[in-house]
């Protein structure tokens, strides 16, 4: 008899929401990521997607406060003590910026902010064992001249130097999982695809869960098995990749699909994308947060929210299979609002 073992959870989101004094930033954010899994967020600029991988990693700007529950692997985070979570930042989750220079110490020579990030977590018995291996994971992150590269300031590499070395501090403790906010959109694009395959490789090699934050939905297409689409702070859709590229239920996700199909015209020629633009926090409609933008709305959508609560079954197991949008039975993918027109088969 073949034993399948259950892949571990690493990460889940329970009805997360984030608010300045006045207005929320996200809200109901509910999914799960498990320990074999790459998932893609995206959606388009202002929807939400840095925040909810900030609220993972307990790193919201002060002014911001997060409620619901935020779990990686058996830890919460949201309420726990800024050393608690420092201790859990590069040893169970792992996160590249968009920038670099972002996770970079400027004025300290790569090798050694390597080897400290090993020797913060005791991965590594002492200064001289953590250098060398982060002399190693320079090499592996594919780092020309490893040894120059470690004695290097930041600013003495290129920008796809520099993107490397920082994979290497993320993954120089083996975390579970590894956050991917837009890691090539500061980079040349001659050196994008080489930094998608060694974030992926990395990640494949050490066994670590992949959550992907992109506008690029080939990029999620190309990469992970699961997508969340998110817009004005919410999950509005989520399911395989399989199943929600190629048959959306939210005219949200049929809209961003169309904007990314370069051959796509309309009747008179122009290049399809979603008519008008995110609104700036606080100022989405009532009711749902797309109604203002989308041709599908009816009165329903402009005044009444769609249901926001986590289903019971996605409570219980964290798997959920009975809602339009969250047709997925295979994926544990799980969020907490919905469209009331939802496109159906054959969305197109
Ligand atoms: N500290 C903050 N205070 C107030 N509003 C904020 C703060 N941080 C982010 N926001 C607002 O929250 C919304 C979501 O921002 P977020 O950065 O998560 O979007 P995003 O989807 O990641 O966009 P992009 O793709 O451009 O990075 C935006 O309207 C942003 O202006």
């Amino acid at each position: 008899m073949t034993v399948t073992s259950t892949p571990r959870r690493v990460l889940t989101l329970r009805e997360l929401s984030v608010r300045t004094g006045t207005y929320p930033l996200l809200e109901g954010v509910s999914f799960t990521v498990d320990g074999d899994e790459r998932v893609g967020l995206i959606g388009e600029s202002g929807s939400g997607k840095s925040l909810t991988a900030l609220s993972i990693m307990g790193l919201l700007s002060p002014g911001l406060t997060a409620s619901g529950s935020i779990s990686v692997l058996d830890g919460e985070v949201i309420g726990a003590k800024e050393s608690a979570l420092a201790g859990r930042r590069g040893r169970d989750l792992a996160m590249v910026f968009q920038e670099p220079m972002t996770a970079l110490n400027p004025t300290m020579r790569v090798g050694k902010q390597i080897a400290e990030t090993m020797l913060l977590h005791d991965t590594q018995p002492n200064k001289k064992a953590a250098y060398g291996e982060a002399v190693r994971l320079l090499e592996r992150v594919g780092l020309p001249d490893p040894e120059r590269a470690a004695r290097s300031y930041p600013h003495q590499l290129s920008g796809g130097q520099r993107q490397r070395a920082v994979i290497a501090i993320a993954m120089a403790n083996e975390p579970d999982l590894l956050i991917c906010d837009e890691p090539t959109t500061a980079l040349d694009v001659t050196v994008q695809a080489q930094v998608l395959d060694l974030v992926v490789s990395e990640a494949d090699r050490q066994n670590a869960a992949l959550l992907f934050i992109t506008h690029d939905l080939a990029v999620v297409a190309m990469l992970c098995q699961r997508v969340l689409v998110m817009y004005g702070g919410r999950i509005v859709e989520a399911g395989t990749v399989a199943d929600v590229f190629t048959n959306p239920q939210h005219p949200y996700t049929a809209g961003l699909i169309a904007a990314s199909d370069l051959d796509a015209v309309d009747a008179e020629g122009h290049l399809t994308t979603i008519r008008g633009s995110v609104p700036p926090a606080g100022k989405f409609p009532e009711g749902c947060v797309f109604a203002n933008r989308c041709d599908f709305a009816t009165d329903i959508c402009k005044t009444q929210p769609p249901w926001t609560g986590v289903p019971a079954d996605v409570r219980q197991s964290g798997r959920h299979s009975d809602h339009p949008a969250g047709r997925d039975e295979t994926g544990g993918q799980d969020f907490g609002y919905a469209c009331f027109h939802p496109l159906g088969e054959n969305a197109e």
